[in-house]
């Protein structure tokens, strides 16, 4: 263990809580060999936390060998915590796949892999031939810059300086609007940034005396910095798009001619939506993208699949806009076959719920005609196709028939790879009887697949297989590109409930959930103690998959609950449903069940029960030690949900309030004593004096989504009682706590509260 990471990993311990004349000196003792355990712990941490996560991979052009067979070099790119530099980096993996038509011979690395810097976006032109990249550089003098580059194979063919030339605000980066595509003549590059804003300075600013020689330079300035400044908008509000899109507001479409180097901007576009997510129409003859309501105001986008958008052609000079989709659903991820003769997207009928079964639909770009090709499944045949699930399809993933689509989503607690014939409707998986948790595609081209997978005990690995011809798909090999062991001594598996008669749902009484758990190896005398963690969501879910903090908690000895209740998305559209306007009941139950059910199975330590819950998961963590106390051990808590009533007029997502609260969500509709009353009595907030539970909050400053005011006011309820908590700020962080030095710090400090928890327990 190094020494530098010795001092990331000691975080300061609870001072209010055992500093408490109560605490004896031998309980300060323990909190000694603690802070040894502490370097154990960050010991784990470290090591656990060196396994890369894949974010892209994609298949380069085939080329023929003498011999008449051939080869492709695969392309991947991967994320990993840089625990010294306390940042998120990026690095890049590149493997070769040696095949014939449909079978593949080899496929193995090539070469080590390197770090990324500075890469924002990158992405191949059709043939392969060349790359664009988006990067961002810092020079000498600290100012940020953005540059659009065209590589060759063999070098850099082309940087144009976009900060500079001040066409455009930042081009955006995001999953929700951001992309970077070639025309199909590959002549072109469509990209999406912010809207250029007129120049704004204070009503009395002096503007600076010029030399002779700064006069003559400034005749060189370009037109647009000789623009009038606009004095009194310098502190006008500026509407956002939320959580983790703060910069974000004004989004337009623009291209760059390659040859020419100039950009423009594409008009046309209706101005109640902001447009994002665009491809080439067919023929480069216009753009396809999806244009999300911007009207009253903006409501977050992040973790929200359900916001009104409408998918829209517009002609490259604006002339023409013309709907593609109803107009009022929600749709993303436009992807056109390779024939061009049909486009897919998922649509949600829903506008609700932030996450719901979405349907596959197809236009006919020839006839001009939507069809449904997979409907929404309210409620899924015992081991049947549970509907569709992701948020985003992958980039490529047609098969080279025009006739399929492949996708990746969560079913039940797995996430299955799926083919969706589009003639038929009939949906094959590719991955049902794997003994894999959960699989993604990350890029297809001409049936040759790269996927990613992983379990909850084995780390992500790429893997390649040929889809097989329509009808035969079951047939389908796998061949691993990296070899990865699971790690030693971790079990995982999926149980399933049926909730007693007294809880089921009037209206859907024949739902079930699940929960994953994951328990350290077989060690017959020593029962593990148990971790209970409900997701945030509340619509989202837990698949089985590779998570560092769930991981490292197994490592260090515990027992971890995952727990899916009713509510979660990947069982059924009537499980979603089920939820609205029951939050704080059937979910608070069915965690409780889950957890119970599992204590009677003697398996874990039934004194010994801990429980994290962030977000949703920290509202419905909080009523749990409420109604049960005594029966968790610690609690710690990221961004909790507290107040309803509060939060309403705090978050970017009033509607989520509301609609899951069991109201209807109405913009113009001003908080009455009746609603504010029916949020309040929802709340943990009103049970707070009978907690007893230690508590741990941990609030980002920068929460747009859940305001940390929610966990300070569980945290003053708690203290004013003499509750043991402790409050940890993470002034640079937001709603996911993701940053690297964030994530480090509230592991360790949970790892220690519930090592304090336990000791204290035992000691009593
Ligand atoms: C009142 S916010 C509810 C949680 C939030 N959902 C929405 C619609 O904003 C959300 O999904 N937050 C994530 C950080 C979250 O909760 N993630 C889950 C993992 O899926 C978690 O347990 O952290």
């Amino acid at each position: 263990m190094s020494k530098c990471w010795c001092r990331l990993s000691t975080a300061p311990l609870p001072l209010d809580w055992w500093e408490r004349p109560t605490v004896s000196p031998a309980f300060h003792r323990r909190v000694k060999k603690m802070i040894t355990d502490s370097e154990e712990i960050a010991g784990i941490y470290q090591e656990i936390s060196k396994f890369p996560t894949p974010l892209k991979g994609c298949i380069g052009p085939q080329a023929t060998l003498k011999h008449g067979g051939k080869y492709c070099n695969i392309y991947s790119e991967w994320s990993q915590r840089d625990l010294e530099r306390a940042e998120w980096m990026k690095l890049c993996r590149e493997y070769v796949v040696f095949c014939d038509e449909n079978s593949i011979a080899y496929a193995g690395p090539s070469g080590r892999c390197t770090e990324l810097r500075g890469e924002l976006m990158n992405r191949d032109s059709p043939s392969g031939t060349r790359k664009a990249v988006l990067r961002r550089h810092t020079n000498n003098k600290g100012e940020e810059k953005q540059y659009l580059e065209i590589w060759s194979k063999t070098s850099k063919d082309k940087c144009i300086n976009l900060t500079v030339l001040d066409k455009h605000g930042k081009v955006y980066e995001d999953d929700q609007f951001g992309c970077l595509v070639w025309s199909h003549s590959e002549t072109h590059i469509l990209y999406v940034a912010e809207k250029k804003r007129p120049k704004v300075q204070s009503f009395f600013k002096t503007k600076p005396e010029l030399s002779i020689e700064e006069k003559d330079d400034s005749t060189n300035d370009t037109e647009n910095d000789q623009k009038p400044v606009k004095q009194a908008d310098q502190f006008l509000y500026l509407e956002d798009w939320g959580e983790g899109l703060v910069n974000q507001s004004t989004p337009v479409l623009c291209v760059l001619d390659i040859e020419t180097g100039n950009i423009s901007e594409l008009q046309g576009i209706p101005e109640h939506v902001s447009p994002g997510q665009a491809i080439w129409a067919p023929t480069d003859n216009g753009i396809i993208f999806v244009g999300w309501w911007h009207i009253p105001w903006r409501l977050g986008l992040k973790y929200c699949t359900n916001r009104k958008s409408v998918l829209y052609y517009v002609d490259l000079k604006g002339n023409e806009c013309s709907q593609i989709s109803s107009g009022v659903h929600t749709v993303r991820s436009p992807r056109l076959s390779l024939d061009q003769h049909y486009l897919i997207y998922l649509e949600g009928s829903d506008v609700g719920t932030h996450h719901q079964c979405h349907s596959l639909s197809l236009y006919n770009l020839d006839k001009k005609v939507t069809s449904t090709v997979v409907k929404v499944v309210d409620y899924p045949t015992v081991d049947g196709f549970t509907g569709i699930y992701c948020s985003d399809l992958a980039l490529n993933c047609w098969a080279r028939d025009s006739q399929r689509v492949v996708i990746d989503t969560a079913q039940r607690s797995r996430k299955d790879l799926i083919v969706i014939n589009i003639a038929t409707g009939i949906v094959t998986s590719l991955t049902t009887d794997s003994e894999v948790g959960s699989w993604m595609l990350l890029d297809i081209q001409q049936d040759l697949m790269v996927v990613s997978c992983s379990s909850p005990n084995c780390p992500p690995t790429l893997k390649v297989g040929f889809l097989p011809a329509a009808g035969q798909e079951e047939r389908i090999t796998w061949v691993t590109l990296d070899e990865t062991e699971p790690l030693s001594r971790i079990e995982w598996k999926i149980l399933t409930f049926t909730p007693p008669p007294e809880q089921t749902h009037p209206n859907f009484p024949d739902l079930q959930f699940e929960s994953i758990l994951l328990i350290p190896g077989k060690n017959k005398n020593i029962k593990p103690p148990l971790i209970v963690i409900p997701h945030g969501g509340p619509n989202s879910i837990f698949v089985a998959s590779w998570m560092l903090l769930h991981i490292v908690f197994c490592k260090l000895g515990y027992a971890v609950l995952l727990v899916n209740y009713r509510g979660s998305s990947g069982f059924g559209q009537d499980s979603i449903r089920s939820l609205t306007g029951n939050i704080g009941i059937q979910d608070v139950k069915d965690v409780q069940y889950a957890a119970e059910n599992l204590l009677k199975e003697g398996v874990v330590d039934s004194q010994k029960v801990l429980l994290i819950g962030g977000s949703h998961g920290g509202f419905i963590g909080c009523h749990l030690i409420s109604q049960y106390p005594g029966f968790y051990k610690a609690f710690a808590t990221r961004n909790p949900v507290i107040n309803l009533a509060s939060k309403l007029g705090t978050t970017d997502i009033p509607d989520h309030t509301m609609v899951q609260a069991g109201f209807d969500f109405v913009p113009d509709q001003l908080p009455t004593p009746s609603v504010l009353t029916a949020l309040l009595s929802k709340s943990p907030i009103t049970n707070a004096a009978r907690v007893t539970t230690p508590v741990l909050i941990l609030l980002g400053e920068k929460d747009k989504r859940v305001n940390p005011s929610q966990g300070l006011e569980l945290y003053r309820a708690l203290k004013v009682r003499d509750v043991p908590v402790r409050l940890l700020w993470y002034p640079d962080d937001s709603h996911s706590l993701s940053k690297v030095g964030t994530e480090v710090d509230v592991f360790m400090n949970i790892a220690l509260w519930f090592n304090f928890a336990l000791d204290i327990t035992k000691a009593a």
